[in-house]
């Protein structure tokens, strides 16, 4: 019997398989459709203090090879998810969903926590350190100091089981220094990685840009993400300590691609472009194409492989 469950922050999860955050979460029809696939989880869009529109449209386009967006965290407000969350807990209550939050300054951080603190939500916190597309606003993830003035506050005012979700990081020293700042908290795990913040697609035909927030600057995943994802998801892997877990995110639309994350040390992967291309059907297609890679290779288990990637010595 081949399995793909996964442990996460001590939980048990029928599959290793579930949403970005961003994607087929963004209220409780997108969830649903979450909660009834063969994905062991959801996670819901970040949420804010106060529910946002978003960016103005067009504001995503799928690509051949990927996505670019910039949505600019449209969401309900994290009231909104808390009450569809504590629904889902009392209906199928042998899972553990997913939170991510997003505040604009560390007291708004605090403020989401306090807010979920009070509330009878029983799951994991996915922060968001990430997001490239609020105008005016920087990926958090790139200014070393405030990461750790976040974690900090965080820590003293958070109890419950928190990880974050970082921007992809292109430098060896940032890896360094950034699994120096983490290992000092005691987060869950690190989600590596969030969109490549402000690329630029184009219409060739029409001498255009192709979305409208920021003169078409936005989010780029999918298949030009991969490497990139899964250098981050090794690195901080082999960097961080062992009880905080990386959740792989970025370029997986196969089977193999999660085989890839997994090798890397991921020990659960999130679909973001490919699920929003294919709908949640896209769980099923790929758990069947991990466990024929687990078969060939006579894995029976993630255990049995995970992040066992070989270097050339
Ligand atoms: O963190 C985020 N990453 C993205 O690529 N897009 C969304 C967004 O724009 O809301 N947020």
């Amino acid at each position: 019997m081949i399995s793909t469950k996964t442990t996460l922050a001590g939980f048990e999860f029928d599959n290793c398989l579930m949403n970005a955050a961003g994607v087929y979460c963004y209220d409780a029809a997108e969830l649903d459709q979450m909660q009834a696939s063969k994905a062991g989880t959801f996670v819901t869009k970040s949420a804010t203090l106060q529910a946002r529109t978003g960016n103005p449209e067009p504001r995503y386009l799928a690509t051949p090879l990927g996505s670019i967006n910039s949505m600019g965290l449209p969401n309900h407000g994290l009231p909104y998810y808390l009450d569809y969350v504590s629904q889902q807990q009392i209906a199928v209550p042998n899972k553990i969903y997913f939170q991510s939050i997003t505040g604009f300054n560390i007291d708004e951080d605090e403020q989401l926590l306090a807010q979920i603190t009070a509330s009878d939500f029983k799951g994991i916190v996915e922060l968001n350190l990430s997001c490239p597309n609020v105008p005016g606003k920087p990926q958090t993830g790139y200014d070393f100091e405030t990461v750790e003035r976040i974690l900090t506050r965080v820590f003293e005012v958070y109890q419950g089981p928190l990880g974050i979700k970082l921007p992809p990081y292109f430098d060896i020293v940032h890896f360094d220094q950034m699994a120096a700042i983490l290992n000092q908290f005691p987060l869950a795990f690190v989600n590596c990685v969030n969109s490549i913040g402000n690329g630029l697609f184009i219409d060739a035909a029409t001498e255009t840009v192709t979305i409208k927030p920021k003169n078409g600057f936005g989010g780029i995943g999918g298949d030009y993400l991969k490497p990139t994802a899964l250098a981050n998801v090794h690195a901080f892997y082999q960097r961080l300590k062992p009880e905080i877990q990386i959740i792989g995110t970025g370029g997986v639309k196969s089977g193999q691609d999660v085989f890839e994350h997994l090798l890397c040390g991921a020990s659960m992967v999130q679909v973001g472009t490919a699920l929003q291309k294919e709908g949640p059907l896209i769980f099923d297609r790929l758990t069947a194409e991990l466990k024929t890679i687990m078969q060939q290779k006579g894995y029976t288990q993630i255990a049995d492989f995970q992040g066992q990637l070989k270097h050339l010595d």
